[in-house]
């Protein structure tokens, strides 16, 4: 990445801003998934055991523009403070008096967290004036928020306009190396895997890869309008009867392109989107009016973990089936198994964040591929070959 990181400038007896992706899972006051937080203590310690000052902003969930307990930061605050060992200071607001006594009252070595920055309607619209307040709480900035990078917000992006050095923290770095790599330089074979509800937001993803990688595996809930671009029946499967045309165009152009693109060879049908309702293995031209496709079937199991066991480099990014039901679940879990497998092989593999990692930690597997993404929108779209606004904006090396 020819960007700034932190090993290029000194924090000491610096106020260091960093934005940060604590965009965790909360449920009664209690955080349900700490890995985003747990993701980012490196870039974390690294500062305050260098004597910074650190100051830390994120967006917690959606809210509409104004404070609301319900994403409110401060459970991961108390979290932060359980995970290291420097003590950690709360402000209730991102900018104003409310932080700027907070931050004079803190130490060097020492953390605030700020109140989310969502409260704010200016920092979903990028405005300058609101950037500059963030701005000035630091010396320097850090984006640390791979998950939040696809965001043109004053706290990822804004902020660099008047805060500078702005250079990547290590958890930023350590996502685009992997995407880079893989996409940019990867070994081969390569496969791409992508499943999930939607082919609409997937489109971009399955465009740009088509020049990448030497074999494209479709699953999920995309399948079916594959399946009826090819003339397959599909009862009352999930289907985007306007994405039809271009799943055709889709797999032309990967027959063009020499890519090899793999839809399933069978699916678990049932009667109804439900765990226990009636359901049964069939083949692609067997789904029957009445029945819908809600995961692929064991061949396809085995056709696709064949591939997967077999490259050197895996991107997968969706799960295979309604896997949240466990009737539906297992052709999800295989490919998991088989990314941890090629892993074992030497292969380099990335799960693309979301739903796929997930399902990746339900397997218990998370630790044997080579990188799980923080960023589902994130991943999907460096995959798309789009610029990430909070990559862009970083000072260049
Ligand atoms: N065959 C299917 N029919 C309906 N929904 C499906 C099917 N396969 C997967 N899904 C659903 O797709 C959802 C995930 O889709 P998506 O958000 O696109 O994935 P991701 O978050 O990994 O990008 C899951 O909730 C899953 O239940
Ligand atoms: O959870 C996030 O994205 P993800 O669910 O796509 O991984 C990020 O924190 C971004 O959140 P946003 O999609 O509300 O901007």
């Amino acid at each position: 990445m020819a960007k700034l990181t932190l090993n290029d400038i000194e924090v000491k007896d610096k106020k260091v801003l960093m934005r940060v992706d604590f965009n965790v899972p909360i449920k009664d006051g209690e955080i349900t998934d700490d890995n985003r937080i747990v993701q980012a203590l490196p870039s974390i310690k690294h500062v305050i055991d260098n004597g910074g000052l650190l100051i830390l902003t994120s967006h917690l969930g959606r809210p509409a523009g104004t404070p609301d307990p319900e994403f409110s930061l401060k459970p991961t605050a108390d979290h932060l403070a359980t995970l290291i060992d420097a003590k950690v200071h709360f402000a209730e607001d991102c900018i104003g008096e409310k932080a700027e006594s907070v931050i004079n009252a803190a130490a060097f070595g020492e953390v605030v967290v700020l109140e989310n920055v969502r409260f704010h309607p200016e920092e979903k619209q990028n405005d300058e004036e609101f950037s500059k307040k963030l701005a000035a709480h630091g010396d320097l900035f850090v984006n640390d928020a791979f998950g939040s990078s696809h965001r043109a917000h004053a706290s990822v992006a804004g902020v660099t306009r008047y805060l500078q050095p702005a250079v990547s923290g290590y958890l930023l770095e350590k996502e685009i190396k992997y995407l880079e790599e893989s996409v940019n330089n990867p070994e081969r074979p390569f496969v791409a895997i992508l499943g999930g509800a939607k082919v609409s937001d997937k489109i971009g993803v399955i465009e740009n890869l088509l020049s990448k990688v030497d074999t494209i595996i479709v699953g999920g809930g995309m399948t079916y309008t594959f399946y009826k671009a090819k003339g397959l029946p599909i009862g009352n499967s999930l289907v985007e009867e306007d994405k039809v045309d271009l799943a055709k165009e889709l797999l032309e152009k990967a027959e063009e392109a020499g890519v090899k693109f793999m839809l399933p060879i069978d699916s678990v049908a049932a009667k109804e989107f439900k765990n226990d309702a009636e359901y049964k293995v069939v083949p692609e031209d067997g789904i029957e009016d009445g029945w819908m496709g809600l995961d692929i079937g064991p061949e396809s199991s085995i056709a696709f973990g064949n591939q997967i066991k077999n490259a050197q480099t895996v991107v997968w990014n969706g799960p295979m089936g309604v896997f949240e039901m466990e009737n539906f679940a297992d052709g999800t879990f295989a490919v998991a198994k088989a990314l941890a497998e090629a892993t074992q092989n030497g292969a380099t593999t990335i799960i693309g964040g979301g739903d796929s990692s997930s399902a990746i930690k339900v397997a218990g597997l998370s630790d044997q591929v080579s990188h799980v993404s923080t960023g589902g929108g994130a991943s999907l779209e460096y995959l798309e070959g789009k610029e990430l606004p909070g990559v862009a904006s970083l000072t260049d090396k």
